[in-house]
């Protein structure tokens, strides 16, 4: 699925917001400018930037909001905000920049707080299949301190690889270094994705006779923890979804459902950068037993109309939108 609509390859950036299993890239605003120099006042996250001043204050905050508003205006660029969907909060900057050779440029950070959760990782794959298939770009490329260990591994598992170095300015730092470069092309990339995996997921909507949903949020240690799902999970090699889905419900709630009881009402199919998703939804109205929270989970009965209020992973926001019609 398209995070916003149906956009042709070869488009401009509308500024619709990117997601991830996690975050929401969108561009800065000015209500950023406050959390934006709070995360970089911090000798740490900035040591090894070109071009990030110390001490960063609220007006230089103001001054780089401006400033990427202008750049994005006129086509030079992009910095996306990353903001964590479970709380909306903002974590650190991702973008690209044509100005060097016309090609783009990759760039991010993080708040400390945020460092060694892969948040980078999930940004910057996002926003590297925006730039080949929906922006139509051919090649990309990054360079970074060569200090900067943690930066490089970023690269790495989004796929780049080493192309060469460079000198690059560090006005901020009032010296210029030797910069490893890194580069991917698209063609390197489609095959890098061909091999991910395609996961075969099954899920329930529980509808009580009040037509509220049963939703569970994922628990701590899972991937996408916080997040608000319908019940399930995969299903194992030689089962079918619905002896999955029954397995699933047994041991996550301890309900009893008999595969009669499950209506097939539609599925999603989305993309998660690191495997492809597919999951069929089902409706259960009848069952046997209470739902218990045995894996740790929360569980909560949502009304259809309200489930878009929760964070959900991206790949359900489809099936919201469907049950709204059936419940
Ligand atoms: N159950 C469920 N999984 C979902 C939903 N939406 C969604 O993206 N997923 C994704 O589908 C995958 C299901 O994996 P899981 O970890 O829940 O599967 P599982 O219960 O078999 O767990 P296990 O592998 O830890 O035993 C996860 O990557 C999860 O994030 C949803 O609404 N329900």
């Amino acid at each position: 699925m398209a995070d916003a609509g149906c956009r042709q390859p070869g488009t401009a950036w509308a500024g619709h917001p990117l997601v991830t299993a996690r975050l929401r890239l969108r561009p800065l605003a000015t209500r950023d400018i406050e959390p934006l120099a709070a995360l970089l006042d911090d000798w740490d996250v900035v040591r090894l930037t070109a071009a990030l001043p110390h001490p960063y204050t609220v007006d230089d905050a103001k001054r780089f909001v401006n400033e990427q508003e202008v750049r994005r205006i006129e086509g030079k660029g992009v910095a996306l905000a990353m903001e964590r969907v479970t709380d909306n909060v903002l974590i650190g900057v991702v973008g690209f920049g044509l100005e060097r050779n016309g090609e783009p440029e990759l760039g991010y950070w993080l708040g400390k707080a945020f460092w060694n959760q892969g948040f980078a990782t999930e940004a910057l794959r996002r926003l590297i299949r925006h730039l080949f298939d929906d922006l139509g770009f051919h090649r990309l490329w990054s360079s970074f301190h060569p200090d900067n260990s943690a930066s490089k591994r970023v690269l790495e598992k989004a796929g780049l690889t080493y192309f060469g170095v460079d000198t690059c300015a560090m006005p901020a730092r009032g010296q210029s270094v030797i910069a490893p470069v890194f580069a991917l092309k698209k063609g390197e990339w489609q095959m890098l994705r061909a091999t991910r995996p395609m996961l075969l997921v099954v899920a329930a909507a529980l509808v009580d006779h009040d037509g509220r949903v049963l939703m569970a949020s994922r628990p701590t240690g899972k991937d996408m923890a916080g997040l608000w799902e319908f019940p399930g999970g995969k299903v194992h090699d030689g089962e079918t979804p619905e002896a999955a889905l029954v397995r699933e419900l047994e041991e996550e709630l301890g309900l009893d459902v008999t595969e009669s009881c499950l209506a097939p009402v539609g599925f999603t199919s989305h993309d998660y950068d690191t495997f492809h998703l597919l999951m069929p939804l089902y409706v259960i109205r009848v069952w046997k037993g209470n739902p218990a929270a045995r894996e740790g989970q929360e569980l909560r009965w949502v009304r259809a109309a309200r489930l878009a209020d929760l964070p959900t992973p991206p790949a359900d926001i489809p099936l919201i939108a469907l049950l709204r019609e059936w419940v």
